[in-house]
């Protein structure tokens, strides 16, 4: 089995209960129980689109599932909560991007592994780090090197 973490964002339709959801799924995807969540977070729109603030997560688990496996599987949950993205960068329902497959570099034409964003995305590093705080990436970056203070100024930790 493989330690692997996934983003969670939504923007639409109440996003804290989308996270509830997916993080739901996720609990029977992760084998022998081993789904740990980040706390949620609530920061605006990165990427200068207007649109409502996203609420943001990060999970981890093992799984047996080979990258693609698992890619199918977390669009089958996104799908399942009727994931509505109309256009690219557009607000949506649920996002659940694999940021990390164990120690694995993937180029495939559907899964690039380290997801290509998630050393700028504030919304993906502190997350990440309240689950892994230790982490060093397949490139032997330091989660903790790539985090700096504005970056957690960006992000309000919600409140369960
Ligand atoms: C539109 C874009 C880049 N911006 C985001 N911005 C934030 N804050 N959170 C996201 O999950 C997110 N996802 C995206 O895809």
């Amino acid at each position: 089995a493989v330690q692997v973490y996934v983003a969670l964002g939504a923007n639409l339709a109440n996003p804290t209960q989308q996270l509830d959801d997916a993080v739901n799924a996720l609990t029977s995807l992760a084998e022998n129980s081993s789904l740990i969540v980040s706390s949620y977070y609530g920061s605006a729109p990165m990427g200068d689109v207007v649109q409502p603030d996203y609420v943001n997560a990060v999970a981890g688990f093992m799984t047996s599932l080979s990258p693609i496996d698992l890619l199918d599987a977390l669009q089958h949950i996104e799908q399942q909560q009727g994931r509505v993205r109309l256009q690219h960068w557009g607000p949506r329902t649920l996002d659940l991007d694999l940021l990390l497959y164990g120690q694995q570099q993937i180029s495939l034409p559907r899964l690039t592994v380290p997801h290509y964003g998630m050393k700028q995305r504030s919304f993906v590093l502190i997350p990440l780090a309240d689950i892994a705080p230790t982490l060093t990436l397949p490139c032997n970056t330091s989660l903790e090197s790539l985090i700096s203070v504005t970056m957690r100024d960006e992000l309000q930790k919600l409140i369960e």
